[in-house]
Order: structure tokens, then C-alpha cells, then sequence
């Protein structure tokens, strides 16, 4: 059997994070993909860390795909655009709404090139709204989602998360519109435009925080709710190597056996007392400081208590768990660079059709000559718009 996604061609306009994310994630699961690159290259290239000539930012992103150049502001691309469109199931851009109408590529503009076309548009707010054309980065995108605020400690300013919340929780939804239009049409034989903003993605993903909101009648303060630090079954503790342990003993059988455990039975009773949690939280921090992280991962390797160390990236790597479920590929010494480029595996198993790992990644163009051939142009053709700088 083949993978999942086999025959489905999708042209990829997108660059830096979020588009790249997800039809790498398509790619991974057997959709050609066609990267679609400034002639400078996608620009996500060219972000530090570098890696030889190339950023680790592209490896990670862009994997399995091939690459044309195209300068989408010449006329002459317009046509090749349109060929690669008709060739296609899917199109994928994040630019911010405007710059595709700009250029005369819209969903209206290419719909009838192929109706079969499904066009996802990944953007910081959406295709309509006051500040929708504004540009927008993760930071922005948190920011206005109110996951910023809620961030943190309860006398932290506003804290970022190491993922970059709002682009990838928007490219995960950008591959759901895909599949979810790719099913449709099987029904309708059409395509569709897929409008999806980063902000309205975030604001989706809050459903406990609206419940709290909700549920205590209070706006939720950072720092302080029951999942964000404000109780002390649901908490970080420090160790006395400065590392920390989380632990998230939420149901009462778990934290009834951590409080005996440490010896604070009368903590049992009080678990979801508002008025106690400082008291207990200054309690067990005293207790969590008298040993070291592995120390207390060691008493508690046979308790079913939902505890966990923090772990840095390396400790990650050679984690057990993470070793037997393939999720971070080491490429020693990659491209002779003298450094290991480091990547995440697939995160989504299927019994039949699972995916593959192709650590094949396209240089600026490679592709460029073979996928103008297979659309029609002639060598002299493809010369010409090399000389006129359209490719
Ligand atoms: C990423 C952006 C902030 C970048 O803003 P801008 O640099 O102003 O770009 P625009 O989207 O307006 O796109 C216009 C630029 O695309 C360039 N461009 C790109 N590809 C081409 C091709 N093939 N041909 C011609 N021109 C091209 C072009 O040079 C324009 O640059 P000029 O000629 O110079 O105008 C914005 O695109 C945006 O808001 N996108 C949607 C949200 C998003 O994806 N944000 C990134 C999240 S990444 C992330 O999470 C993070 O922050 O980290």
C-alpha cells in the first residue's frame, strides 16, 4: 500500500513557518509537493542558525518537496502559474491577504483555470476583519489571542512559549481544510477557498480557558488558574539542582498518594481549596528543595501520579519513550557542516499507510527546468525566462 496522500499535487507559494509546516506535513504523508520560491529563495532560508549556505529553518520545514523559482511579479509567470495551478489539487500561500489579489492570483483568478482547485489562504487574521491586511508575526498573533496575558507567572510580565502557537496551530488547521475540501470534492468535484487565520485558530484552542472565564464567573489571571499555576496539584517544583519537576496530580487517586508520598497527608483533603493552594504550594516547594530532579524521579518510578522531570532538548532526545517513537532525527554532520542538523519524526502513525521520512531537501530552484518541462515549455522557453529573470 502507498501512503495516505499519493497523487495529490499541491503547489506551495508558502515560506518562513507556517505553510512551509504544513505542506511539509502533507509531503511527509505522500502529497507532491512544489515549492513555489522567490528566485532569492524562500526567505525562511536565510534566517539564522545557518547551516552551510542554508538555514536549519528551511531543513525543517521543507523537507521532501521540490522547488521552482518564479518571480511572481513578472507577467510571463503569470501563464506558468496558471499551468502549475491546472496541474494541481492545492494551492497553499501565507502572505498577508492582499499581496495575491495584487498579483492576480486570487481564488477567484485561478478558479476557473481549474474548479477543482482548493486554494488555502494562511494568514495572521483572516481574509476579512479592520486590521486583516496588518502583517503579523507569532508574537502578535498570542498576543491578540490573549494567550500572552494568561502566560506566565503570577508576577512574570506576559511569557512566549518555545512553539510558535499561532503559526503552527494554523498550519495544522491549514492541512484539516485541505483533507476535510480534498473529502468534498470527491462528493461535488469542486474545489474551495480555504480562509484560515492564525488568530482565529488560537482563539479556537481555548476552550478550558472560556470555561474558567465562564465557569468562575472571573476573568482568568495569569498565573493563577487551575492549568496555569494557581494550584498546587497542577504545578512546577524546583528540585535542589535547580531543575524542576512537573507534576499534574489532578485526579484525586493521584494526589492522594503524592501527599503521602512526601508526607503531607493533610494536604489530601483540600486538593481544590482556593483558599489553601498558597499554603500547600509553599509547602511542597520546601519539600521538592531537599532533593535532587533524578533523586525524586527515582521515588516516584512506581507511582501512577502523572509526575514528570523537565526536561532540556538533549535529555528529550534520549528520552525512552521518544527513542521508541522515532520523533527526533539526528543527521550526523550534516552536509559536512561539522554540526548534527536535528528534526522531528512523524507524528502521526497509521497501521497501513504510514508515512515516510525523506530527509531530501530542495536547493533554491532545483526543480525548476524539469517541472517548466513537464508543464509544456520548450528549452528555449525555459532559457528565455531564465535570461528575463522570470525563474
Ligand atoms: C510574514 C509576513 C509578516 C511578511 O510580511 P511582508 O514581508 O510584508 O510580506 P507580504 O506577505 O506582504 O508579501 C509580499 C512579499 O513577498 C515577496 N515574495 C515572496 N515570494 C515571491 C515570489 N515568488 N515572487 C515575487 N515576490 C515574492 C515579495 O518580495 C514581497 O516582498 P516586498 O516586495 O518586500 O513587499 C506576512 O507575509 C504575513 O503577515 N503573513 C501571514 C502571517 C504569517 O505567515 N506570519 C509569519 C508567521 S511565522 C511565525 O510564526 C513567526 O513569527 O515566527
Amino acid at each position: 500500500m502507498g501512503l495516505p496522500l499519493e497523487g495529490i499535487k499541491i503547489l506551495d507559494l508558502s515560506m518562513v513557518l507556517p505553510g512551509p509546516f504544513c505542506t511539509q506535513l502533507l509531503a511527509d504523508y505522500g502529497a507532491e509537493v512544489i515549492k513555489v520560491e522567490n528566485r532569492g529563495g524562500d526567505r525562511g532560508r536565510w534566517m539564522q542558525p545557518f547551516i552551510k549556505e542554508q538555514s536549519a529553518r528551511f531543513y525543517v520545514v521543507n523537507r521532501n518537496k521540490k522547488s521552482i523559482t518564479l518571480d511572481l511579479r513578472k507577467l510571463a509567470s503569470k501563464d506558468i502559474l496558471r499551468r502549475l495551478v491546472a496541474y494541481s489539487d492545492v494551492l497553499v500561500h501565507n502572505y498577508r491577504p492582499g499581496m495575491m489579489e495584487k498579483l492576480g492570483l486570487a481564488y477567484e483568478d485561478l478558479r476557473p483555470v481549474n474548479e477543482r482547485l482548493i486554494y488555502c489562504a494562511l494568514s495572521g487574521y483572516g481574509g476579512t476583519g479592520p486590521i486583516n491586511k496588518n502583517a503579523a508575526h507569532d508574537i502578535n498573533i498570542v498576543s491578540l489571542a490573549g494567550i500572552a496575558d494568561l502566560t506566565g507567572t503570577s508576577n512574570s510580565i506576559p511569557a512566549l512559549s518555545a512553539v510558535q502557537l499561532g503559526g503552527m496551530s494554523g498550519a495544522l488547521y491549514a492541512a484539516i481544510a485541505i483533507l476535510m475540501a480534498l473529502y468534498q470534492r470527491q462528493n461535488t468535484g469542486r474545489g474551495q477557498y480555504c480562509d484560515i487565520s492564525m488568530l482565529d485558530g488560537l482563539i479556537s484552542l481555548l476552550p478550558y480557558t472560556l470555561a474558567d472565564w465562564s465557569g468562575w464567573g472571573t476573568l482568568p489571571k495569569r498565573g493563577a488558574g487551575f492549568l496555569t499555576g494557581g494550584f498546587a496539584c497542577y504545578q512546577v517544583y524546583e528540585t535542589s539542582d535547580h531543575r524542576y519537576l512537573s507534576l499534574g496530580a489532578i485526579e484525586g487517586k493521584f494526589w492522594r498518594e503524592f501527599c503521602q508520598r512526601i508526607n503531607k497527608p493533610q494536604y489530601i483533603p483540600i486538593q481544590l481549596e482556593p483558599a489553601y493552594q498558597e499554603e500547600m504550594i509553599n509547602g511542597i516547594r520546601e519539600v521538592m528543595k531537599s532533593k535532587t530532579q533524578a533523586e525524586w524521579i527515582q521515588i516516584f518510578a512506581d507511582a501512577d501520579i502523572c509526575l514528570t522531570p523537565v526536561l532540556n532538548l538533549d535529555e528529550v532526545s534520549k528520552h525512552p519513550q521518544v527513542l521508541n517513537r522515532e520523533m527526533i532525527i539526528k543527521l550526523p554532520d550534516f552536509e559536512d557542516s561539522g554540526k548534527d542538523m536535528v528534526l522531528a519524526g512523524l507524528p502521526i502513525k497509521f497501521s497501513d499507510t504510514p508515512g515516510e521520512f525523506k530527509s531530501i531537501f530542495p536547493k533554491i530552484g532545483e526543480h525548476t527546468n524539469e517541472i517548466l518541462a513537464h508543464l509544456g515549455y520548450s528549452s528555449e522557453e525555459i532559457e528565455l525566462f531564465r535570461k528575463e529573470q522570470i525563474i
